[in-house]
């Protein structure tokens, strides 16, 4: 897999999203703390590189920011053992789970799918593939993300309810996981809006940064 993210070409079909995987997030949005990894998909037509903005989907009025470790997938694996599923990483990525929030929450109530809420386009901003061995323990991660420089989020893997190679074995029990997916790990607390002409900064340890611009979409 080459380092850098040229287009998603050589990047797999799936993003696969774990949700409350943090529980001081699960308590700042009232959620209940899973007893089961929560499993969503986000579409690949959702990334975003730097050098492109995050567009507000037209009638959102609520976007939220979630920083996130992304696991990238190497080879193709079904009904992946946990002591084995490490086997299945070829490196990491930084990346934003934005979230129509507003959206998400009116589908909840209404017992609907939070596939627009997740999906739009510019939904998963995403970092260049960052080398396995440069992350020794994945689950032990410092994640952090300022709005306009001020800081929001500040968390590490190490408090996630399940861990990496326990979500690989689980995911791929139900889906196959395929050369290049990702999946997104889920967010530490501290997630919240962001407007048009905000500025997202976030990075991973001291290994990466990345930084969006937000702006409204405009209809065409
Ligand atoms: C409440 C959510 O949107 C779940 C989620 O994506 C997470 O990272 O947690
Ligand atoms: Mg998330």
């Amino acid at each position: 897999m080459q380092n850098n993210l040229s287009r998603f070409s050589e990047w797999g079909r799936k993003v696969v999203c774990v949700g409350r995987n943090f529980k001081d997030h699960c308590v700042e949005l009232s959620n209940p703390i899973p007893k089961e990894p929560l499993i969503f998909l986000k579409p690949t037509s959702s990334y975003v590189v730097e050098g492109e903005s995050i567009k507000i989907p037209n009638g959102c009025n609520s976007l939220h920011h979630e920083v996130e470790l992304g696991v990238v997938i190497s080879k193709d694996g079904s009904n992946i053992l946990e002591n084995s599923a490490m086997d299945y990483v070829g490196g990491y990525v930084l990346a934003l789970d934005m979230t129509a929030r507003d959206w998400q929450d009116k589908a909840k109530k209404q017992g609907k799918p939070w596939s627009f809420a997740k999906g739009f386009d510019t939904a998963c901003p995403i970092s260049s593939l960052i080398p396995r061995g440069d992350i020794v323990n994945p689950d032990d991660v410092g994640l952090w993300l300022k709005v306009n420089g001020v800081e929001k989020q500040n968390g590490s893997t190490k408090d996630m309810i399940f861990n990496i190679p326990s979500l690989i074995s689980y995911i791929s029990h139900v889906m196959t996981l395929e050369r290049g997916d990702v999946v997104l790990t889920g967010t530490p607390e501290g997630v919240g809006p962001v407007e048009a002409g905000d500025v997202i900064e976030c990075g991973v340890n001291n290994l990466l940064t990345m930084k969006f611009n937000v702006m409204k979409k405009f209809q065409s």
